[in-house]
């Protein structure tokens, strides 16, 4: 299982969870976010990370111009869109996108079916909220397009290893405090995420 820690906001932090096996890092243009940052630090952070690092970029309410030009100068390889978007709107990227679904009941489980999505809560304020989404909604179905996210945490994360998901999305359950990564919850987070209980 792929495992993405989201809500990068320094370096340390970033080195720390790569070292530890993280396959993706995110970084949080959203101003709201505690796990904001700002986007010649976000740009420092990513051309100092190894070269088979999934870098993702997390937006709210930007245009598409406004996406192609940040992800042109971040140098990331993901716009993830925490944001309702249609396919007028992604057309317009000229960048590699994930759309996120803010899954409210399990039929919003099934939108964009032939591409990667991440699944999250809603919650109505954006953020990583800690909130779960129901795993019973992918029971019996294929999951290998989905990227869960949602209040996992290095405790829980065991259960969702049978849906066959691509990967998991962690803030909140790996940090000591809003925007501060912590090294143990990280460490146990991937290993469980990718190994299993041992
Ligand atoms: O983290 C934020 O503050 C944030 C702000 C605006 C949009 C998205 C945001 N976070 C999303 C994520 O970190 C993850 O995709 C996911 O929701 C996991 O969050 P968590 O439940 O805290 O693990």
């Amino acid at each position: 299982m792929r495992v993405k820690i989201c809500g990068i906001t320094n370096y340390e932090d970033a080195k720390m969870c790569c070292d530890a096996g993280a396959d993706a890092l995110g970084f949080v243009f959203y101003k709201n976010s505690p796990r904001f940052i700002g986007g010649r630090d976000a740009r420092e952070i990513i051309k100092k990370l190894p070269p088979f690092i999934t870098k993702v970029a997390l937006f709210v309410n930007f245009t598409p111009t406004q996406i192609n030009e940040t992800m042109k100068f971040l140098k990331a390889d993901i716009a993830q869109l925490h944001f309702d978007v249609n396919d007028e709107f992604v057309s317009k990227l000229n960048c590699k996108y994930l759309r996120v679904i803010r899954a409210k009941n399990k039929n919003d489980i099934e939108k964009f079916a032939d591409e990667y999505k991440l699944v999250d809560a809603y919650v109505k304020e954006y953020g990583g909220s800690g909130k779960r989404v129901a795993l019973e909604w992918f029971e019996n179905r294929d999951n290998s397009k989905t990227i869960l996210a949602g209040g996992l945490t290095p405790e829980n994360v065991f259960e969702v290893g049978r849906y066959g998901f691509y990967g998991v999305d962690v803030s909140s359950g790996v940090e000591e405090y809003p925007g501060k990564k912590d090294k143990k919850k990280v460490r146990k987070f991937i290993e469980v995420a990718k190994y299993g209980l041992r």
